[in-house]
């Protein structure tokens, strides 16, 4: 056997990772390999901390929170939204943490969607995440239109998008595209940039759905004049289950009104006047609704730091090596056993989970959880194994892919059913 595809390489490779000691930072379960850090991250202790510290301040300032303690509760969501700029690549003003995903996507398609003319259509991709479709169908409904004024970019391959594609539907009739910045399931990234520059070359406002990259690769929003963007916290970010999301809102559009107005949407001086028109803050917080949900947003202190200290940089470093060596260990251990790999795989396209394809995916997963390997399943056969450059080693990956050799040496999967679990 190779060098390459041994066990002690894997630690070579750990034992050279410039990150390895994040993964003390992180409570790993027992004997269990996590490749599931797309979906959900795992807990920090830092986060477990900042936990406890805003359940404290709560204890002792009662109302007083608000304005007083380490942390004033009124000032987080813009804490928060500085603290995570430079992982967006944005002001801090053009960032603020709030709301969910499907919310704040809901807030921005109501205020960049302004059908006028002929230019009344929405523009996405017919790979993107359910909830991002359900939602401009709605926001479509709202203002009259029907499904038809949703055009959706095909995928040629089932698995990924064409920007060329993309851009030969920037006709004269869209109004607004919104697209992901990575597809949930092949982890494709798309060239933001490219697609915005394109956008704007048409007269169309554009904006990405960040969840599969934000914490896994670096953006630079600003620079590429990206008008508005929205992501969740809990998966790379590792806020946890239903953490507060964050949305950025290009300077440029700094007094637009907000789609949907709230009290939070003032600006901060003003809003304890009680007036009933609204005075919106002069930068991204204007596109807050309500009071900020403070405690589901305090996992996000703790967490962000270890960004900060890791450097996005060298994080989308290590995770591109930890990719490339899984699928060099999966093609090199899987050959015989029908898996297809249909992540892209450059770099420059590869985000931060490997695809795989497989007629028995479904049953698969199963056994790898019940083996301690947990991989998500997503339908119709897809397996996706995401390796985290702050918790997971090489030594994870190689033994996940033996794990999966074993499974299918021994179909081991065959005791279980072919089906997807409620939640899977
Ligand atoms: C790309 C994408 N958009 C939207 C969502 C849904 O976001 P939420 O349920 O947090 O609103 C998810 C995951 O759940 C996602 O992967
Ligand atoms: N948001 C989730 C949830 O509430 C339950 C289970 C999974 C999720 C996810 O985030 C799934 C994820 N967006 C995906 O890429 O499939």
């Amino acid at each position: 056997m190779q060098e390459k595809y041994t066990k002690a390489y894997a630690e070579k490779l750990d034992a050279a990772d410039a990150l390895r000691t994040f993964r003390n930072e992180f409570y790993l379960k027992n004997e269990c390999v996590y490749m599931d850090g797309n979906s959900l991250g795992l807990m920090s202790k830092r986060a477990e901390q900042s936990v406890y510290d805003v359940m404290a301040s709560w204890k002792e300032h009662a109302i007083d929170g608000w304005t007083g303690g380490e942390i004033p509760w009124y000032y987080l969501s813009e804490l928060l939204g500085d603290n995570m700029a430079g992982l967006v690549g944005a002001k801090k003003e053009e960032v603020i943490v709030t709301g969910s995903t499907t919310v704040n996507m809901h807030q921005l398609v109501s205020t960049f969607y302004q059908p006028e003319g002929k230019r009344t259509k929405i523009l996405a991709d017919a790979l993107n995440f359910p909830s991002d479709i359900y939602a401009l169908k709605a926001q479509l409904a709202l203002q009259g239109y029907d499904d038809a004024h949703l055009i959706q970019v095909p995928s040629e391959d089932g698995h990924t998008l064409d920007e060329e594609a993309i851009i030969n539907a920037m006709t004269e009739e869209v109004a607004l595209i919104v697209l992901p910045s990575v597809l949930y399931r092949s982890g494709q990234v798309l060239d933001m940039e490219m697609l915005t520059k394109a956008a704007h070359e048409r007269g169309i406002k554009i904006g990405f759905d960040l969840c599969h990259s934000i914490g896994a690769i670096p953006h630079e929003l600003h620079d590429w004049n990206v008008d508005f963007a929205f992501w969740c916290t809990y998966k790379h970010l590792n806020a946890g289950p239903g953490s507060v999301a964050a949305l950025f809102v290009n300077e440029n559009h700094f007094g637009i009104s907000p789609g949907l107005a709230g009290w939070f949407s003032s600006d901060k001086e003003k809003q304890f006047d009680m007036e009933h028109t609204l005075t919106p803050a002069a930068d991204a917080g204007a596109f807050q609704i309500g009071t900020p949900h403070v405690l589901s947003a305090a996992p996000l202190i703790g967490a962000l730091e270890l960004f900060q200290e890791a450097g996005i940089g060298k994080i989308r470093r290590k995770s591109l090596q930890l990719t490339a060596y899984m699928m060099d260990v999966i093609e090199y251990e899987l050959g015989e056993f029908d898996f297809i790999i249909c992540n892209p795989i450059n770099e420059k396209q590869r985000g931060g989970h490997i695809y795989l394809e497989h007629p028995e995916a479904a049953r698969i997963c199963k056994a790898l959880k019940w083996k301690n390997v947990i991989p998500d399943f997503r339908k119709p056969s897809g397996i996706r194994l995401a390796p985290v450059a702050l918790y997971n080693s090489f030594e994870d990956v190689y033994h996940c892919v033996q794990t999966l050799k074993n499974i299918m040496e021994e179909k081991a999967y065959e005791q279980f059913s072919n089906e997807r679990e409620v939640v899977s």
